[in-house]
């Protein structure tokens, strides 16, 4: 029974490094992560500059989360699809497509609550 237990928080615990592992990897690897990281960071010292409510905080750091998940996700499908099939198909193409897509989704709407959120402070 102890034994268990002691395999299942272990197990956790080497999964939440497995993540962090993968976490740090598309932030030093992925150049679409990396510009992703650079507005994250320079919307959050506006946010201190311009003394952003608690609410606006929340929204803000759900956009840069969902953000940086889903184009994470998107990578990992296109490595996927790399590994899965390297030459040029029509049906990968579509695949990675469809996971931009994704993407987009996201970044527009973060970038609607950006604005949302800056408009009235600066104009
Ligand atoms: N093997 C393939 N077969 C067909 N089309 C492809 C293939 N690989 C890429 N493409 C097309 O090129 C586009 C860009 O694919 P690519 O793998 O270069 O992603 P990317 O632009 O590097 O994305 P990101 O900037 O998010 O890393 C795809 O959305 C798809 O339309």
């Amino acid at each position: 029974m102890n034994n268990a237990k002691d395999s299942f928080i272990i197990n956790r615990i080497k999964a939440f490094r497995y993540a962090f592992k993968g976490a740090w990897l598309l932030i030093k690897k992925e150049p679409s992560i990396k510009v992703q990281m650079v507005c994250a960071v320079l919307v959050t010292i506006l946010g201190f500059v311009l003394d952003i409510s608690t609410t606006e905080w929340i929204l803000q750091l759900l956009s840069i989360g969902l953000v940086l998940s889903i184009e994470g996700l998107n990578t990992a499908v296109e490595k996927v699809a790399d590994f899965i099939h390297p030459e040029y198909h029509k049906k990968i193409g579509d695949i990675k497509d469809v996971a931009a897509g994704a993407v987009t989704f996201a970044a527009l709407i973060a970038a609607i609550i950006g604005l949302i959120i800056y408009i009235p402070k600066l104009f």
